[in-house]
């Protein structure tokens, strides 16, 4: 495999869902966006196939000027002046069609632009966990930004000036028979060149192109993935590997870009060639026609005009091809995204939960991940666990053990490979996720936050909380006061604008303890009957994991929670405890119960114990180092 396949085979599945189609077929499935600005495509294509016929007729006037006028013995002064008038208002009607053209397809194209970034968005909104595991968002960033550029400018621009230019050189040709039916084969048969280096050119743009454009994806990546990871390149000194490796990945890039601008150079040599040909023969056969008295001066002269008429059209086939071309690629690539099934969605007739109590159970659970060798067991194999009304479970196993994962079922991050997990009775699959996902709520280790106010960031599963009237804000104002109490991360108030602050990633810095609190918060303020915590303590220092520990046993008292617990201290918060080993729950009880009976259980705490005290060690080893500052 090459060092390029290989590149692209680890960073983006490549569904390629248009490959298999024609450039019509692919492009058409843009139809159902396309259809609200087609009134308005379809009329600019009128504008300018009329300026383009205007600009055909110019020729005719011409030959009538140069034949029955100029060189007609009785030819006379008032009908030179008609022409030339005629000429004139050709001409002006003429520029008018073509601003007209422009005006029409000018807005079309971006509402086109805009439906189709809504679509995506909300596709990938709506896809599950995994797609987003096996995609890297540079692929799908370039998706939503470059691509969806190029088809807007090949709907306002490309598709009417193509079509249009098709139709002109087809009816120009008709009136090159017109004025001889010998100088128009000729010009015909010397252009079949043209035809087979487009013919080629296709074959080979296409799949050019569709390496590049995925290429700039995966350039993306790089970019992303190196800007989030400044503080460790820098920390680890590999910020020059990292620029090498992008310079390569640049490098290549660079290589098929210029392979894309051989193959348009190729095809312009022949478009600039042939029709210079096609004219000097032309000329010879056109001279010796007039000579001759098969042709008059004024025809061998329109002739010419409507040849160089053509010019135009047939010049810019090659850009308009190319731009085709990137355009089914670009569609090709937006279809790959949307055509994606999602196998986690709503139930044909949902169930719903009348009285919750927060009852959570796992029945015979399995769940393997896609990409998962097949010779490896199921990562969880056969869960049976229950967890009671308002009963606070940690699950402790060694690390990989699949905690994490077991929590992301609950939600429907992921979907079971088998057996159910039910809540209050009834299989989540039968609830609609909207509802699933309000009775359930999760704060995970890796605590993000968006790129608005602390408020908005902690009610985010309360949009009802999120209006403008005085109960409204009197209500999310209590709500966000003991969400924060509860997450001890009253420092929001704190910020420089308080709980408006903008934070996120374009908004102030946070700790790391800091954002899992706000997480935490969020969690809290959702209101849930079922909490699940993944972990959501590890960045707090000891006292402030006792004060929140504290507080949220208070709030927990109504809620069921499953909690990961990596620390000694979490697992105090447990009513019970389960033990994950072998993709089983092994045992079930309290902490002291485990402690006394369990031989692997005691030594999953000791082995927690030893990660902290190692971790603590680590930690102040780094902090001498002054890699912080
Ligand atoms: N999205 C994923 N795709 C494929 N494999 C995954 C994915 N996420 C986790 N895994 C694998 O599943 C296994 C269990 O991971 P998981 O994060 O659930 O364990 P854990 O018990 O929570 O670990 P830890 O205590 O270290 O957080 C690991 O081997 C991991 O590599």
């Amino acid at each position: 495999m090459s060092a390029q396949t290989q590149q692209q085979s680890h960073s983006t599945p490549r569904h390629e869902s248009g490959d298999d189609l024609s450039t019509f077929a692919s492009i058409s499935r843009l139809y159902p966006y396309m259809r609200p600005a087609m009134r308005r495509v379809t009329l600019g294509m009128v504008a300018a196939l009329l300026a383009s016929l205007v600009s055909l007729a110019i020729p005719l006037v011409l030959e009538r000027l140069v034949d029955g006028t100029l060189l007609h013995p009785g030819g006379n002064r008032i009908g030179v002046l008609y022409a030339a008038l005629g000429i004139l208002v050709l001409g002006i009607a003429e520029a008018v069609l073509i601003s007209l053209r422009r005006w029409f397809v000018l807005t079309p194209g971006t509402r086109v632009e805009a439906t189709l970034r809504n679509s995506l968005y909300a596709r990938l909104q709506n896809l599950p966990v995994s797609f987003h595991d096996r995609w890297p968002s540079g692929q799908l960033l370039s998706r939503a930004v470059s691509d969806l550029n190029l088809i807007r400018r090949w709907l306002s621009f490309g598709l009417v000036l193509f079509v249009v230019n098709i139709v002109t050189i087809v009816v120009g040709f008709a009136v090159l028979f017109y004025y001889h039916w010998l100088l128009a084969i000729v010009m015909i048969v010397l252009s079949i060149p043209l035809w087979v280096a487009g013919f080629f050119f296709e074959r080979k743009y296409h799949v050019v192109a569709r390496r590049s454009q995925d290429q700039q994806g995966d350039l993306a990546t790089a970019v992303e993935e190196s800007v989030h990871g400044i503080r460790v390149l820098k920390a680890f000194g590999r910020g020059r590997h990292a620029l090498a490796g992008f310079r390569a990945q640049a490098e290549q890039l660079r290589g098929t870009e210029l392979e894309k601008a051989r193959a348009v150079a190729g095809l312009w040599l022949w478009l600039l060639m042939v029709p210079d040909v096609a004219f000097a023969v032309c000329l010879a056969l056109g001279v010796w026609l007039v000579s001759s008295g098969q042709l008059t001066v004024g025809q061998l002269l329109a002739f010419f005009a409507t040849a160089t008429v053509l010019r135009f059209p047939i010049e810019s086939i090659g850009f308009l091809l190319s731009m085709t071309f990137d355009t089914r690629t670009a569609v090709d690539r937006f279809f790959d995204v949307m055509s994606t099934p999602n196998d986690i969605e709503d139930p044909a007739q949902p169930a719903h939960i009348a009285e919750p109590h927060g009852e959570l159970v796992f029945d015979d659970v399995h769940f393997r991940y896609e990409d998962a060798p097949d010779r490896f067991p199921d990562l969880v194999n056969g869960i049976d666990l229950t967890v009671r009304p308002g009963e606070t479970m940690a699950l402790v196993g060694l690390t990989g053990s699949g905690k994490s994962t077991l929590t992301s079922l609950v939600p429907r991050l992921y979907d079971v490979t088998g057996g159910a997990i039910r809540i209050d009775g009834v299989d989540i699959r039968d609830l609609t996720l909207e509802e699933l996902r309000a009775r359930v709520a999760m704060a995970f280790e890796d605590a993000t936050l968006f790129s608005t106010s602390v408020r908005d960031n902690v009610l985010l599963g309360r949009p009802e909380l999120l209006g403008d009237d005085p109960a409204t804000v009197k209500a999310a104002e209590a709500q966000l006061a003991e969400a924060l109490e509860v997450a001890q991360a009253s420092f929001a108030y704190d910020l420089p604008e308080g709980v408006d602050t903008k934070v996120g990633e374009e908004g102030l810095s946070l700790s790391g303890g800091q954002r899992q609190r706000l997480a935490l918060a969020r969690a809290v303020a959702a209101k849930p009957s079922i909490l699940v915590l993944d972990d959501p303590l590890s960045a707090l220092d000891v006292d402030t994991e006792a004060r929140v520990t504290e507080r949220l046993h208070r709030v927990l008292d109504g809620t069921t929670a499953l909690i990961v617990a990596h620390r000694p201290s979490t697992v105090m918060l447990a009513d019970r405890v389960a033990l994950l080993e072998n993709g089983r729950v092994t045992d079930v009880g309290t902490h002291s119960e485990l402690l006394a009976r369990n031989e692997h259980y005691s030594f999953v705490i000791s082995s927690l114990e030893e990660e902290l005290s190692g971790g603590a060690a680590q930690a102040s080893d780094l902090n001498n180092k002054g890699v912080d500052a």
